[in-house]
């Protein structure tokens, strides 16, 4: 058991079982988009710790960039999303894929995708290290998910509570 502030979460998925499903969902990626040096849009910061370990799973030629948005306070969501580093890619007629942390109610994945259309790319795939189907509030089709969890709240590799946690090399789950 951990303790982050005022809450307490127990060990969920391991070290070794992130890697395991990343070596595979790596190998699908690259089979998937083997011509077409793809560009990879990781999400921050959720997604800093999945994208660098997936990233060395590719045997591709690929682009790596970033955007940043936010919607959680705490455990909860704000409800709206707040843009705080924009795109610098040129997406004109790319296959893209974006690679988030964690899909919940789907919020933060609709207003991405919304704003990555815009570029006119020539395909948007969508990886999600988590996946919450029960949390979902907006549908999202996505491409390629690594573990499928019930709806409570987790933390590490990259996720966080409240600031906290996002060293932890292991997902946590709320106690
Ligand atoms: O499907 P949703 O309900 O929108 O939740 C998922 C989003 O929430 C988290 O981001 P957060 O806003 O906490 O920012 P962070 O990545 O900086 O932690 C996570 O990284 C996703 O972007
Ligand atoms: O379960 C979660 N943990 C951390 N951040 C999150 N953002 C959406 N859902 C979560």
């Amino acid at each position: 058991m951990i303790k982050i502030k005022d809450k307490e979460f127990v060990p969920f998925i391991s070290a070794e079982e992130i890697d395991i499903r990343l070596k595979a969902l790596g190998a699908q990626i690259s089979k998937d988009f083997k011509n077409d040096n793809p560009i990879i849009i990781g999400v921050l910061n959720g997604a800093f710790m999945f994208l660098s370990d997936l990233a060395k799973y590719l045997d591709i030629p690929t682009e790596i960039s970033f955007m940043k948005v936010a919607s959680y306070v705490g455990t909860d969501s704000k409800g709206e999303v707040t843009d705080l580093i924009g795109l610098e890619s040129d997406l004109l007629n790319r296959r893209v894929i974006v690679v988030e942390d964690i899909i919940d109610t789907g919020l933060s994945m609709t207003h991405l995708l919304k704003t990555i259309n815009t570029k006119n790319p020539k395909s948007v795939s969508v990886a999600t290290l988590l996946y919450k189907p029960d949390a979902l509030r907006y549908n999202v089709e996505v491409d390629y998910i690594g573990f499928e969890i019930e709806n409570k709240f987790v933390v590490g590799y990259g996720l966080d509570y409240d600031g906290q946690g996002r060293n932890i090399p292991s997902i946590y789950q709320l106690k």
